[in-house]
């Protein structure tokens, strides 16, 4: 195996001292001190920098095909790869959905395509997400792009019948369902978390309640269907509890969190600016204290960003008008630093576990989240823990700008990112895998 890349100086989940660390075609080669690369390897200073395992988005919106005025794989791929992101679950609510193979394998090619990450179509769960027909899982599932996760996320699937053949259904296929868990019928005409915020400022308010029946509710039939269930972007205090209860009950349950629900909170709608509008809402300071501890704890299990992508008509208008959604894969590192590691709740295993490890463990990726090993996958991040940067929205890779942390100073940048033992980014810039496909 030739030698790609060599990491000089570099702490491995920033512990222990300095190591190299040498990087051929896929693999990791060697761990040690004073290794030699040979004279092609590219040589990176890993001084002062932190080693971790790529990360993993279980939830991503690339708007291809259908919206690639807003993002595309190749867009959404560059942002990706600059946010230390070797993996990505590319979500169905495209135009046409991707409730068919055509379309997933569609995805995952362009992904391949395009060369910065590891673009994992997500299949629909029923037919152009209108929750009334399944859509073809297995076929999906067989395809090239080989559909690991399916979810009609954006929309929930809310009747309970048709959930339950869902997960009976993932049981015997292998795969995982993402319940994106919205009761319809409590959340008609709701923009913002139903509490005082909303109330002073006339919003229609979204209560906890529409999040937590469907947790609950799908807790009870994945135990019956022997079954696994995800839930997308937890966002209350509530919710922590019932996964909680339902893990101590032997069911196979598992959770994300988005940066943007471990930081922000609906005290952000008093500017009645757009750019705050999401689903699930911002809710309340407790919701995200105890979304923390339950990242901080292991009852959420993960980070996942819920990038999505709006144009800038779509987020800049009146409050209620504006689109749900916010950009998040190149801020997701600063936040989950910020929330998390500076206030002691994680360290940079625990980041290696949320960001990485627990992702592709979730969905069953099994050349991601490895350990930082010898003869181990050579998907890898590198970050400088010490940088601070602020966010312009128009410096973003993405094609839209909707980030909600526009002028914030963050801390923390990943500064380079591998993908099969090849460097996709480095400081900004990103380089494709060429030959792929
Ligand atoms: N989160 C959002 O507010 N919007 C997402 C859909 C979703 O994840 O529910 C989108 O596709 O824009
Ligand atoms: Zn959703």
């Amino acid at each position: 195996m030739t030698p790609q890349v060599l990491i000089r100086n570099v702490r491995i989940y920033g512990e222990g001292d300095p190591v190299d660390v040498l990087l051929g075609d896929e693999q990791i080669l060697a761990i040690g001190t004073g290794l030699d690369a040979g004279a092609d390897a590219e040589v990176v200073d890993g001084k002062g920098q932190i080693l971790l395992p790529g990360f993993v988005d279980l939830h991503t919106h690339l708007r291809e095909p259908g919206r690639e005025d807003t993002e595309t794989v190749d867009s959404g791929s560059a942002a990706a790869a600059r946010g230390g992101y070797t993996a990505v679950f590319a979500m169905a609510n495209t135009d046409p959905v991707a409730d068919s193979v055509v379309v997933t394998d569609h995805v995952w090619r362009r992904g391949r395509e395009v060369g910065l990450v590891d673009v994992h179509p997500v299949g629909a769960v029923t037919v152009g997400l209108e929750g009334r027909q399944l859509a073809e899982m297995g076929t999906m599932a067989a395809g090239v792009g080989r559909v690991k996760m399916f979810s009609d996320d954006g929309k929930c699937v809310h009747d309970p019948l048709l959930m339950r053949r869902a997960l009976e259904y993932s049981a015997s296929l292998g795969v995982l369902i993402a319940q994106h868990a919205e009761e319809p019928r409590l959340t008609v005409g709701a923009v913002a978390h139903e509490g005082p915020t909303a109330a002073r400022l006339g919003l229609t308010g979204w209560p906890r309640a529409a999040e937590e029946s469907v947790v609950a509710r799908d807790a009870l039939l994945a135990r019956d269907a022997g079954a696994r269930v995800h839930i997308c972007h937890a966002s209350t205090a509530g919710t922590v509890e019932l996964v909680r209860w339902a893990r101590s009950q032997g069911i196979s349950i598992s959770a994300e969190v988005t940066p943007h629900h471990l930081l922000l909170d609906d005290s952000r709608l008093e500017s009645y600016d757009g750019i705050n509008r999401v689903n699930p809402p911002l809710r309340e300071k407790s919701d995200v204290e105890a979304l923390r501890r339950g990242l901080a704890d292991g009852t959420i299990d993960c980070v996942a960003t819920d990038h999505a992508p709006h144009a800038e008509q779509d987020k800049c208008c009146e409050f209620s008008q504006a689109r749900p959604g916010m950009l998040g894969l190149e801020t997701a590192l600063s936040i989950v630093i910020e929330t998390m590691v500076r206030p002691g709740l994680l360290d940079w295993r625990g980041v290696a576990k949320v960001m990485s490890e627990r992702p592709a463990e979730i969905v069953g990726l099994d050349d991601q989240g490895r350990p930082i090993e010898v003869g181990e996958p050579a998907n890898l991040v590198l970050v400088d823990p010490d940088t601070e940067w602020t966010v312009r929205g128009r410096e973003l890779a993405s094609i839209s700008h909707n980030t909600p942390y526009e002028d914030m100073t963050l801390p923390g940048k990943v500064t380079t990112t591998v993908l099969r033992g090849r460097i996709t980014a480095r400081d900004g810039e990103v380089f494709p895998l060429t030959g792929e496909r």
